[in-house]
């Protein structure tokens, strides 16, 4: 199919990678614009994963996908994030048997603030950017603040995972159809202390958590979904994969094209609300409309749901404390 649409420019790191094989060919196949808007795919990768990034490359040929302009490959950067309308970075370095925690953060800065730099100084004015590779909130504040000249919120961090988990599990506990399912929250980091919110959830026009219970909503509801990459993990003998790029997707897609009137979980730039830090990248209820995410205000917030949005953003703070002291960032 012919189209006037120019391509839209989508960066993935960690192309020759699990996540980014899984989502370049629904990319291609137009799951993130939509059925007209062609796409140019840049696969960015280390040159211990550019073969995996090659044999993807060769496949995308072969799919014979007419929305897919081009397939280009680098190890540079610089050269990746040229003129990215969208930068996926899904690249980061896992935690490996007797790494600390700081380890982990220094590895992933020595990673996200070159990537941020390279995005400030290579990419297209309206770059958006998804941060996928763990930990994924402080990685997006790494190169969000090596990215002085790009606007802060285009910086966000995939809990869009999360959110279709609890999305997910609420209507299989409750039989629901997923289509019935509106307002869950999944506040905080991408980590074990988010908070998966039921409070202004609905299924079918009800109240979420008179159907499901208090005790199931804010109990085991809560701890499942928190602990659902440790389940996918132990279950598959390996981190979630198809599900990330799905959610991956939904992310993008949601903030091009928009959400209406229904909302969804964004980890993105905090401004202060919800008493969150200015500056943390947090997980927040959003809508999109216009390519902007715009968060959802005035949700009354009881005790219980404040000391578990706190506990999540205390643990953002920390993580960013430890990657300030590490300097990876810019002191503020
Ligand atoms: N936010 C979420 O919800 C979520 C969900 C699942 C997985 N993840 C995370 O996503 C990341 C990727 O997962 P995966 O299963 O695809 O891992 P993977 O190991 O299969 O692939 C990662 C790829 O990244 C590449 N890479 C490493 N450093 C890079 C760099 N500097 N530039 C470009 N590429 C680089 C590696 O060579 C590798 O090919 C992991 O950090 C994982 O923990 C996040
Ligand atoms: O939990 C993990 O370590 C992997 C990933 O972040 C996930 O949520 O599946």
């Amino acid at each position: 199919m012919s189209t006037a649409l120019s391509p839209i420019t989508v960066t993935l790191t960690g192309a020759g990678g699990q996540i980014g094989y899984a989502a370049m060919f629904r990319i291609a196949s137009g799951a993130m614009f939509g059925p007209e808007q062609p796409v140019a795919l840049r696969l960015l990768e280390i040159p211990q994963g550019v073969k995996g990034a090659e044999g993807a490359a060769l496949e995308l040929v072969d799919g014979a996908f007419p929305l897919l302009a081009s397939v280009d490959i680098s190890t540079d950067p610089n050269e990746g994030f040229a003129g990215a309308n969208v930068a996926l970075l899904i690249g980061s370095r896992p935690r490996t048997a007797g790494m600390e925690r700081a380890d982990l953060l220094a590895a992933n800065g020595a990673i996200f603030g070159p990537q941020g730099r390279a995005i400030n100084d290579h990419a297209a004015a309206d770059v958006r950017v998804l941060v996928v590779g763990n930990p994924a909130n402080t990685n997006a504040l790494i190169a969000q603040r090596n990215a002085p000249d790009v606007p802060a919120d285009r910086f966000t961090a995939m809990t869009r995972l999360d959110h279709n988990r609890a999305v997910g599990l609420l209507a299989q506990h409750s039989g629901a159809a997923v289509s019935d399912i509106a307002g869950v929250t999944v506040w905080g980091n991408h980590s074990t202390t988010q908070y998966p919110d039921l409070s202004h959830a609905t299924i079918a026009g009800a109240p979420a958590i008179e159907v499901v219970g208090e005790d199931w909503g804010r109990g085991a509801f809560v701890e499942r979904v928190a602990n659902r990459g440790a389940e996918i993990i132990e279950v598959r003998g390996g981190s979630s994969v198809a599900s990330a790029a799905s959610a991956a997707i939904d992310h993008v897609r949601d903030w091009t094209l928009g959400t209406g009137e229904a909302w969804t979980s964004v980890s993105r730039y905090s401004t202060g609300e919800y008493g969150i830090p200015e500056g943390l990248i947090a997980s927040v209820p959003a809508r999109a409309a216009d390519g902007s995410w715009h968060v959802v205000e005035g949700l009354e917030i009881d005790a219980f749901s404040r000391e578990r949005i706190d506990a999540s953003v205390a643990e953002l703070v920390a993580e960013r404390d430890q990657v300030a002291e590490l300097g990876l960032i810019p002191p503020s």
